[in-house]
């Protein structure tokens, strides 16, 4: 355990790793103990909902235009103006005094002075700070929400501006949490007295059994129950693709993009550890995740297969298929705020192609009568209805079913012929499904 480091410095670590490699990895934090690592995720998952109007303070404040920084100057500005206005329990002047002593450390005292001189200058005029008024409406909307143009515009052309402003503003607070209990280990009803007896606070979802929204995992963490396999850390909206897939204990099923498992797991629990479940994915790392998950959630009936999808052909064909697809996870963005800053057009492009290939491979694998469930965390309308259309279109074996039954009402999408949630108005991530039947 490396004392010396703070979260902070690791924070910036983190920061300046995903500005230069586009990759965010935590790993950097194992040196901490557990508390230190719970704060450089909120550090840094913190700041990146907040970069863009960072970012605009910043520039409002420094000679030296951001643009032309080295991202460890960025990212130790980003954290010293984050820390005076977003953190209550950190004065101004201990603030300052983190950025300034780190940006010393690591770039020498000139720096040091600069990062004092710009954060002092910002000090200066806490309480009258400028706001984003650039003429440009996209930009103006972006920088103050802290969403990339490309998204800003998709979603005020799509919802109108002051529903996007709501959906933007969700993406910006901190998560809801959802805790599922793992009635194979043990039940939901010795789970909720479990959580009362340990004082924990929870409030339990009517729209699926055995849902909790809670305030924080940590304490699910630190009891070991999570390890023990009694419960999942699990969104809501997550669950109500396997809830429409519906798999019954004496069926054979297959998992497609399964990794690391939740909805695995989940259906699992669904058919009480019985019938067979194929778990594929292309990476053998989240598939070793999967298997250790079967293990402790005590989901006997799972196997696990690494391939890809596109190219994997079966033996047998399954009474049930859920495709959960790789996309570009815009329905999640609180809880990933990194994906914002990851995720452009052209990736849109690249999931759409790929979600289309994987839909093609899957439906080869459901037999006649079957059910193919499709799913995505994208709010992208290609991604989700405009795919499912044209897979309809490449495939006239299969016939889209109504959701109604599976799914609450107030998520029913499409005239009832999918769900689909959204973070503002539902309290929870951004998923999408529908119910395919092969019918020839
Ligand atoms: C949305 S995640 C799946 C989440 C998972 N269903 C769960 O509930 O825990 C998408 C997964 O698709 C996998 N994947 C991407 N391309 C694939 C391919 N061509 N074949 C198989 N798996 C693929 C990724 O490795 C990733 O694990």
């Amino acid at each position: 355990m490396d004392t010396e480091a703070s979260a902070r410095t690791v924070s910036v670590e983190i920061l300046i790793e995903f500005d230069e490699n586009n990759v965010l990895n935590y790993a950097k934090a194992d040196r901490l103990e557990s508390r230190g690592r719970a704060e450089v995720r909120e550090y840094v998952q913190n700041i990146l909902r907040r970069r863009s109007y960072l970012d605009f303070l910043i520039d409002q404040f420094s000679n030296v235009k951001i643009d032309e920084m080295k991202s460890s100057l960025k990212n130790i500005l980003r954290l010293g103006v984050y820390d005076m206005l977003f953190m209550d329990s950190t004065p101004d002047y201990a603030a300052i005094n983190e950025s300034v002593e780190i940006a010393k450390y690591e770039l020498g005292s000139r720096t040091g002075d600069l990062t004092n001189a710009i954060l002092r200058n910002l000090q200066r005029d806490i309480d009258n700070l400028p706001k984003p008024d650039f003429e440009d409406r996209t930009k103006l909307v972006a920088t103050t929400f802290s969403h990339p143009e490309w998204l800003v515009e998709r979603w005020t052309n799509r919802f109108g501006e002051r529903e996007a402003f709501k959906l933007m503003q969700a993406n910006n607070q901190r998560p809801v949490y959802y805790i599922r209990a793992n009635n194979l280990r043990t039940k939901t009803k010795n789970f909720k007295l479990r959580m009362e007896k340990n004082n924990i606070e929870f409030q339990e979802s009517d729209w699926l059994p055995g849902y909790f929204q809670v305030e924080s995992v940590a304490p699910f963490i630190s009891n070991g129950w999570l390890n023990k396999g009694f419960c999942q850390v699990q969104d809501i909206a997550a669950g109500f693709a396997p809830y429409l897939l519906d798999p019954q204990p004496e069926e054979s099923i297959y998992d497609l993009c399964a990794a690391p498992g939740t909805k695995s797991v989940l259906m699992s629990d669904l058919m009480n550890g019985e019938g067979d479940i194929l778990a594929v994915d292309i990476s053998s790392e989240r598939l070793d995740n999967l298997a250790q998950s079967a293990l402790s959630y005590h989901a006997e009936n799972i196997r696990v297969r690494r391939a890809d999808v596109t190219e994997l052909e079966l033996d047998d064909e399954a009474d049930g298929v859920l495709l959960d697809a790789p996309c570009t996870g815009t329905g999640v963005l609180s809880k990933r705020a990194d994906l914002r800053w990851r995720r452009d057009k052209e990736g849109l492009e690249n999931a759409i192609e790929l979600q289309a290939k994987l839909l093609d491979s899957a439906a080869k694998m459901v037999k006649k009568d079957g059910r193919l469930v499709y799913s995505t965390c994208s709010l992208e309308e290609e991604e989700n209805m405009e795919q499912v259309m044209n897979f309809l279109d490449r495939h006239d074996n299969f016939e889209m079913q109504s959701v109604e039954g599976y799914v609450p009402e107030e998520i029913m999408a499409h005239g009832g012929l999918a769900y689909q949630t959204l973070p503002h108005k539902h309290n929870c991530d951004g998923h999408f499904g529908v119910l395919l039947k092969r019918v020839k």
